[in-house]
């Protein structure tokens, strides 16, 4: 009986890559101070008996480190391996276990490069599992629900996080104190609850199996950075950027992606040298940048970042210039995905 029920049930795998989800404080009072990636993927899953009435999980341990730290070379090793499982006919779902500091770009850079149907979730925590009232527990026990369901299949790689399901695209942490730390200006697809889940919405932008990007066909990303502006913002930092070989510049600008009139000249210039400039929004529940709208982007020849925030534009950014340097090529990726 044991036997068949084991058989029927989804074949799901869990890659850890460290950040608080794995990490451990020196008490259980320590919600906050702790060290991250310090648990290995056997004990995470050792940790959840329960995961085993969902789906035949096994864990691998991809990297263990703090997302903060995370590399272009770690998404790139990261993505090929997801890939891979995905190609694999004994898989059915994977999770990725990722610091909550840049889960938002590993989501949204594997929703832009995975080929596959196939549930992909990336799930953090706010709490070290040592602390009271741990969140990474029940984070990863819907991570594994969702990736084992079949009405997941199909919609992008996605985040469950405080029992919400999330767009990996559309998600961000807005706070970095609370355990509701994920919001997305547009709302939760869903919710899982007791293991099962509900769904709301879709996300209406390409990804994995409609996108032209494919992470068989990427050797390595390009440099692109991010300068912020505030009031009384020099060119210093775009300067800079641009000089240590910047192939793109977001700009984490303020309000509706707005550049003050001290850096306009600079980021023409940096345009002129071939530099893309990439207007975004560092506005903190969510930006909106329209073409022209500000700024005269097309006698500039910039591009917008729409709603992407400046992290995100980053690696759109980098994944698109693998294909083109072509601005209008560029502007149009930034409106699709
Ligand atoms: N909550 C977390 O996971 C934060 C941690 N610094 C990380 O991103 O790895």
């Amino acid at each position: 009986k044991e036997v068949e029920t084991q058989a029927k049930l989804a074949n799901v795998v869990v890659l850890a890559t460290g950040g608080t989800i794995a990490g451990a404080g020196a008490s259980a009072a320590n919600s906050a101070t702790y060290q991250a990636a310090k648990v290995g993927v056997e004990q995470l899953i050792a940790g959840i008996p329960e995961l085993s009435k969902l789906a035949n999980v096994r864990g691998e341990q991809v990297m263990q480190i703090a997302s903060e730290s995370i590399t272009n070379e770690n998404l790139l090793q990261l993505g090929r391996r997801v890939s891979e499982l995905a190609d694999s006919k004994d898989v059915d779902g994977i999770v990725i276990t990722h610091g909550t500091d840049t889960l938002e770009e590993t989501a949204y850079f594997l929703n832009l490069v995975e080929k596959t149907d196939k549930p992909i979730i990336v799930v953090g925590s706010m709490r070290p599992g040592t602390a009271m009232s741990a969140d990474g527990m029940l984070n990863l026990y819907n991570a594994v629900a969702v990736a084992s369901s079949k009405e997941a299949r199909g919609k992008g790689v996605l985040v469950t996080m405080n029992d919400e399901i999330q767009s990996g695209r559309d998600v961000s942490k807005m706070i970095n104190i609370k355990t509701e730390a994920f919001k997305s200006a547009w709302g939760p697809l869903g919710m899982v609850v007791e293991g099962k889940s509900y769904w709301f919405r879709l996300p209406a932008k390409r990804h994995t199996m409609d996108s032209e990007f494919d992470i068989k066909n990427i050797k390595s990303l390009p440099d692109v950075e991010i300068a912020y502006s505030y009031g009384n913002v020099s060119d210093t930092a775009y300067k800079a950027l641009a000089q240590s070989g910047a192939k793109a510049i977001i700009h984490a600008g303020t309000g509706n992606g707005s550049v003050s009139s001290r850096v306009v000249p600079t980021l023409q210039a940096l345009r002129k040298d071939g530099v893309q400039i990439i207007r975004s929004s560092h506005v903190n529940a969510g930006g909106f940048v329209l073409r022209n709208a500000e700024q005269p982007d097309d006698k500039y020849d910039w591009v917008v970042a729409h709603d992407l925030n400046p992290q995100k534009a980053r690696i759109l950014a980098m994944v698109a210039l693998t294909k083109t340097n072509d601005s209008k090529e560029l502007q149009r990726m930034f409106w699709e995905y």
